[in-house]
């Protein structure tokens, strides 16, 4: 017998699905014409095993996308009898989640790996229907064509590639007694978090700008995402990102960067360089301001060479010429190793070290804590030596999931697996042909992956997966870390073959409490962050500054001083009354008690055990001046379960 609240919630979903009816119709006409009958059996026939390990690497992309999105939306329906499903472009299942329970009677009726729930083979259902009519689509009860399927209520999204392909189905299906509103919000956000993260893997080459009126916005499912060409040319943009510019795609195909945002490709390149840039002030094709932060995935010949393709006809554009060689100019100003030296005496002996080997072929090993600059020392290293018109390519690999470090290191061919790209893509070697490879984090490269890169950098050549071809390389390698390689080499986690190749010149970066040109560092930041030297901070600060531990180094100080700029204000002097509660509270040694307090406070709110996981997450992180790897040391958990917690950390 359903209770009242069965009742209740089949009328809300009978309600629900009613906005529905001709897709419903039609799609139950469909079922009719594949020759399906409402009482025929169904065919459940899973694939083969070695079918199914074919299906999942040809949904490779899609499959590491997707899974943390499923886990997060699992956490919120779990114990709910409802499970959580991911199928390929076909509607043939790829991944799935569920309670036990549930998953016992979905068994039944074949909600499995393998099997496949296009409308062709099981009629009228939210997966099936959800790629035929290319929407969203929740399916309840005996709306399914076939009576065996009545039992369930199923709420489906495509996930969609740039140009609005379906790639995917995301579904969550349980009892229809367990039908509840909410569910297909749910698995709309999901389904959009993962083509976001699609569309971030995409475009290698490419200028990616996340935007939105509103900057608290920005790292959101909100945000609005587009891709250019190294040259500004518009590539694709994601559903809110097209909603933003408020322009159809074929439109969109003959802008630039600066006829939608008012900027020249170039001035976004020069922020870029700036030590510590901030969000960007754009002004829209439509005259909206928004905020926006780019990434630039690009290497520095391939950003000369594009500045050529920019729209002729825009407005305001300086010659490409003069802006190649301007860009190039303010880079290796901004960015030498001469911008580097401040005045300390361990860093000044670094800076010798590394002047000494420049351009012999010696591979720098750069050792240091979280954000002492081990990426800008690289990034210098590269501009003062005879390879500084050719690329220099950044790989973390800490933050690319482990299942995508070979193929975004070794690049693809054509057809490797399905949810790349058609014509394959260029690893970040081959990328940094001719330049300078920077391997940033490396003690987390995956074991298995550590003796295939030995290879590469012992015989020179590359072969990118699914090609039988090598293509010989020649990059002058950099490699940071802050774990200790020896600790990891004993207990077998790191190669000794691979560390004795990767450390020809070691350096270590002195953390910030050791510096002794904190004054000097301070003020050149001032400068960098208020265009010129307009600020400076009282001699209180400087004593408070001298005495902080600054776990977060650079990262946090400059993070700290771009606050306390803007809530300086029009004042010139920045004081005690500018700096963030978080630092004073640091000072003042007073986590523990605050900590303690925030959960109380999220308690008193009713707050649930993912937003107190959030809270305590994000706190660490500021903390930690944004480092994430920083933070995940200091909770005990991986980077990559920070980046799941909170998704929006990756953009
Ligand atoms: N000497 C410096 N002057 C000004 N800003 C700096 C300096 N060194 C680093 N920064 C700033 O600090 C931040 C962190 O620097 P970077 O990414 O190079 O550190 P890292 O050691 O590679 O960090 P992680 O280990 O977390 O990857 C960046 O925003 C960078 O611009």
């Amino acid at each position: 017998m359903p209770s009242a609240t069965d009742l209740n919630s089949s009328t809300v979903a009978s309600a629900w699905a009613d906005n529905m009816p001709l897709i419903i119709e039609t799609s139950h006409q469909r079922s009719q014409r594949y020759g399906l009958r409402p009482e025929s059996p169904a065919d459940y026939g899973p694939l083969a095993r070695s079918e199914l390990s074919l299906l999942i690497e040809r949904n490779r992309l899609l499959h590491a996308h997707a899974v943390p999105a499923m886990e997060t939306l699992y956490q919120q329906i779990v114990n709910t009898h409802n499970m959580v499903i991911l199928t390929d472009s076909t509607g043939v299942i790829v991944h799935t989640l569920g309670d036990d329970d549930f998953l016992e009677k979905a068994n039944r009726v074949a909600l499995q790996p393998g099997v496949a729930w296009s409308e062709a083979s099981k009629g009228t259902n939210a997966i099936g229907t959800a790629i035929a009519e290319k929407s969203p689509t929740l399916v309840h009860a005996d709306q399914h064509y076939l009576s065996a399927n009545h039992f369930l209520t199923c709420s489906a999204a495509p996930i969609t590639d740039h140009l609005g392909n379906v790639v995917g189905v995301l579904d969550v299906s349980g009892d229809q007694r367990s039908f509840h509103k909410h569910t297909m919000a749910l698995v709309r956000m999901s389904a959009l978090m993962i083509e976001n993260q699609l569309f971030a893997a995409t475009f290698e080459d490419a200028i990616t700008l996340h935007f939105h009126t509103r900057p608290e916005f920005i790292g959101t499912l909100m945000e609005g995402i587009a891709s250019f060409s190294p040259g500004g040319r518009f590539l694709a943009a994601n559903r809110n990102g097209l909603f933003q510019l408020g322009l159809p795609f074929t439109a969109l195909q003959s802008h630039t960067f600066s006829s939608l945002f008012g900027l020249p490709v170039s001035a976004l390149y020069d922020h870029y360089r700036t030590a510590a840039p901030g969000l960007l002030n754009l002004c829209m094709h439509n005259g909206v301001r928004v905020y926006g932060r780019a990434q630039l995935r690009l290497a520095n010949g391939a950003l000369r060479q594009s500045l050529t393709d920019e729209h002729p006809s825009v407005a305001n554009t300086p010659q490409p010429a003069a802006i190649s060689s301007q860009a190039a100019a303010h880079n290796r100003r901004l960015s030498g190793l001469r911008y580097l030296r401040t005045g300390d005496p361990q860093l000044e002996l670094v800076l010798d070290k590394v002047t000494r080997v420049l351009g012999r072929d010696i591979p720098i090993m750069i050792m240091g804590e979280t954000g002492t600059g081990k990426e800008l020392l690289a990034q210098a290293i590269h501009n003062d030596s005879p390879r500084a018109m050719s690329p220099f390519v950044a790989v973390n690999c800490a933050s690319i999931p482990e299942t995508l470090i070979e193929s975004e290191l070794f690049g693809y061919e054509d057809g490797a697996f399905t949810g790349a790209r058609k014509k394959g893509a260029v690893g970040k070697i081959l990328q940094a042909n001719g330049g300078t490879l920077f391997l940033d984090e490396i003690g987390d490269m995956p074991f298995s992956l550590q003796a295939r890169l030995l290879r590469v950098l012992q015989e020179r050549m590359v072969t990118p997966l699914g090609s039988d071809k090598s293509i010989p390389v020649n990059v002058e390698l950099i490699c940071a870390t802050n774990h200790n390689l020896r600790e990891r080499m004993a207990r077998g986690q790191f190669r000794e073959d691979l560390y004795y190749r990767l450390n020809g010149l070691v350096v270590k970066l002195p953390p910030l409490r050791e510096r002794t040109d904190l004054e000097t560092v301070v003020k050149k930041i001032l400068a960098t962050e208020s265009d010129g030297g307009r600020y400076q901070v009282s001699a209180e600060i400087l004593t408070l500054f001298r005495q902080h531990r600054w776990p977060g180094n650079f990262r946090q100080l400059t993070n700290l001083l771009r606050t306390a700029i803007v809530m300086a204000g029009d004042e010139t002097d920045i004081g005690l009354r500018h700096m963030p509660d978080d630092f004073l509270d640091d000072i003042t040694h007073d986590q523990p008690q605050q900590q303690e307090a925030n959960t109380e406070r999220l308690l008193a709110h009713g707050a649930n055990l993912e937003e107190m996981e959030q809270s305590v997450i994000l706190k660490s992180l500021e903390a930690h001046g944004g480092n994430v790897s920083a933070t995940a040391r200091a909770l005990g958990v991986s980077r990559n379960t920070i980046y799941r917690k909170l998704p929006h950390l990756k953009h």
